[in-house]
């Protein structure tokens, strides 16, 4: 159990398949990272969060949305972001050199806190995520938790990070392109938002065949899930109609370091 005190028991693990066209029934004898990996599944955890969390991240991300709109700070718009802002912690924000709809300290340090949390569980818990997605057994070997701590992992730009969206707020499709994401659902289908909303997912095929098609699954979880999945997984942030959607989301992998033998050839280690 980690420094943190959110008791694990609590933690839920399930796995959905994204369904593929041509149905070849997967029949795999993969682990859970392996499947990740390849795009094949997605893995939620119930519970990961307590709801008084999810209230703090809520009300202090609006709070501090608010506060940028007043003092015009607009959403650069990230990517294919549509919405009302997507705000990265105060570290994502200094890395990026730009702290351009930064979030408050005490504010990343809870989602820093809520990663690490679902780092150990993995660390714990799901091994084979450890190890396959994120390289853990080295060289040299470093838990995930170890790898948050110590700054070896590599992000997507400006992430983590909180979307907010509002009526006609989406995220188009894309994927993500690291080793792992985590996506954190902070609000509640028919309370908090109506008229679509959730997370759409494809097998993972080209973004452009993913376009001509509809999604194979769709997701909405509960506020205190958490969804991992694949770099390789084209998937979209659905459009609300009515209210305010929204999600923490970090993607990342173990920052690879090439290293250069004598007779020029290059082989990956980790720092
Ligand atoms: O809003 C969502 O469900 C998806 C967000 C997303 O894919 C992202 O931020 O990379
Ligand atoms: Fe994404």
């Amino acid at each position: 159990q980690p420094a943190d005190d959110h008791d694990f028991s609590r933690i839920s693990v399930e796995v959905t398949e994204i369904p593929a066209p041509d149905a070849s029934t997967t029949c795999s004898d993969l682990s859970l990272g392996e499947r990740i990996e390849k795009g094949e599944i997605i893995v939620q955890l119930s519970n990961a969060l307590e709801i008084s969390e999810v209230d703090y991240l809520v009300e202090s991300a609006l709070k501090a949305a608010d506060e940028q709109e007043e003092e015009g700070l607009t959403c650069p718009g990230d990517g294919g972001f549509q919405g009302r802002a997507r705000m990265p912690t105060l570290r994502a924000a200094q890395r990026e050199k730009c702290l351009h709809n930064a979030l408050p300290k005490a504010l990343s340090d809870k989602m820093e806190q809520a990663l690490v949390r679902i780092l150990a569980y993995i660390d714990l818990h799901l091994p084979s995520i450890a190890t396959t997605l994120l390289h853990t057994e080295g060289p040299p070997a470093r838990s995930a938790v170890d790898l948050f701590l110590k700054d070896l992992l590599d992000y997507n730009k400006r992430e983590p990070a909180i979307n907010v969206y509002t009526s006609g707020g989406h995220f188009g499709i894309h994927a993500d392109l690291k080793a792992l994401t985590l996506l954190f659902p902070l609000s509640t289908s028919g309370v908090d938002f109506e008229g679509g909303g959730g997370t759409a997912f494809w097998p993972p095929v080209s973004l452009e065949k993913a376009k001509e098609t509809d999604p194979t699954l769709v997701l909405v979880p509960p506020p205190g899930s958490v969804l991992l999945f694949g770099g390789v997984v084209p998937h979209k942030g659905l459009a609300i109609e009515k209210g305010t959607r929204l999600v923490f989301v970090a993607s990342f992998l173990r920052k690879p370091r090439l290293r250069r033998w004598p007779n020029g050839t290059y082989t990956r280690t980790y720092n």
